[in-house]
């Protein structure tokens, strides 16, 4: 899937397209190539957002009155400078524009640079691969979507989601859908202890009436913030999405009664500007969709990072002797005393297992 890919590549951009454009080379005697700024010095860019990648073409918002020669919010298409086609630019990143930024049907910016990321969201194919896919930039929360059934909630999934959040820097939130099919208390009992957020929702896509309460909760957590949607596929990201951005247009689809799982209507990610309370313009909140994946790896973190995602379990675990593996077989770990004392009850003692196999 190319959107995962830190290279996604447009090498099937000719190179005399970027032939006017001079890459400042230094003289560097302790490398054997070249030094490639990364960062160009375009005195006439303008800064955008990234908002949709598409085959080496990308999606970029410019803000009113971002660029002092033409104050319009619009939208244009890019391409990358070629310097930069190591770099991988994702949805959200901040990048400087040159060239053609009218954002005219037909017109073509180029992306000379990109403005250091307040966060950035990664995973990695599976546990064993080290190599980080990077996800989003500069998204400042995680909702974290899952269905009470139909696709049955995947706890150890859920606790993968909080672990990516928690080493990136950004806030979780919980948003269970479905829930006229099932109760989500037992499963929602494994995340008491964290403090995150959570909404509960049915039928996002029916009727207004019926779904304005939790609706207007969501609502108001997005306001102002960047926040980027995960879930399994299939548990009503896309619904949801619609309801909150109707002009989204999010395409839904169905789960497959046998797998459970969604059809992957949704193939990549974009960010939608999504309406949110009171909200003076500048307030509006950002909305990122990523496509509804079964696994998400966390190769690229660390064991610390992955102690980060169990705040519940850190002042035990601060108890430990030095140099605790926290596995099973360790001795004097706190989490056991905890659990043979009954000071972690049975979700507690579920968040344990689950940050062993995670660590192991
Ligand atoms: N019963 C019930 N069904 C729902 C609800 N929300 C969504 N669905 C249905 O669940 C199915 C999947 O919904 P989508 O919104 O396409 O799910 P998704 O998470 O975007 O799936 P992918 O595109 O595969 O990532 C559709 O048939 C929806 O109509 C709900 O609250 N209750
Ligand atoms: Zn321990």
């Amino acid at each position: 899937m190319s959107w995962l890919t830190p290279d996604d590549a447009d090498d099937d951009v000719p190179y005399g397209e970027y032939a006017d454009h001079r890459v400042r080379e230094r003289p560097n005697p302790k490398a054997n190539r070249p030094r490639t700024k990364r960062r160009p010095e375009h005195a006439d860019a303008v800064i955008g957002m990234v908002t949709g990648v598409d085959r080496g073409r990308y999606a970029v918002r410019i803000g009113a009155g971002a660029d002092p020669d033409d104050a319009r919010e619009r939208t244009l298409t890019a391409a990358r400078a070629r310097e930069l086609r190591r770099t991988a630019i994702v949805i959200g990143d901040r990048v400087q524009l040159v060239g053609d930024t009218s954002g005219d049907e037909g017109s073509l910016g180029r992306i000379v640079g990109l403005e250091p990321r307040t966060t950035l969201l990664r995973r990695s194919a599976d546990d064993s691969d080290r190599v980080e896919r990077v996800m989003v930039a500069n998204a400042d929360q995680m909702l974290i979507v899952v269905a009470a059934a139909n696709p049955e909630p995947r706890v150890r999934l859920v606790d993968r989601y909080l672990v990516a959040a928690y080493d990136a820097g950004i806030r979780p939130l919980i948003c269970v859908t479905k829930t006229d099919l099932a109760d989500p208390a037992p499963f929602l009992a494994h995340f008491a202890a964290l403090e995150v957020p959570v909404f509960r929702i049915a039928h996002a896509g029916g009727a207004e009436d019926a779904v304005a309460g939790p609706l207007a909760g969501i609502r108001a957590a997005l306001a102002g913030r960047t926040t980027v949607f995960v879930g399994h596929s299939g548990v009503g990201k896309s619904t949801l999405i619609n309801a909150l951005v109707p002009e989204a247009q999010r395409a839904t689809g169905h789960v497959n009664e046998v797998t459970g799982r969604g059809r992957h209507t949704s193939s990549s990610s974009v960010a939608l500007r999504v309406a949110t309370p009171g909200a003076a313009d500048g307030e509006a909140g950002w909305v990122i969709d990523t496509p509804g994946v079964r696994s998400f790896g966390l190769g690229h973190v660390t064991g610390e990072g992955i102690l980060r995602g169990f705040t519940d379990l850190a002042e035990l675990i601060e108890r430990c002797p030095r140099g605790c593996t926290h596995q099973d077989d360790a001795p004097d770990c706190a989490l056991d005393a905890a659990v043979a004392d009954g000071r972690l009850d049975a979700a507690g003692a579920a968040r344990v297992e689950s940050l062993r196999r995670l660590l192991r």
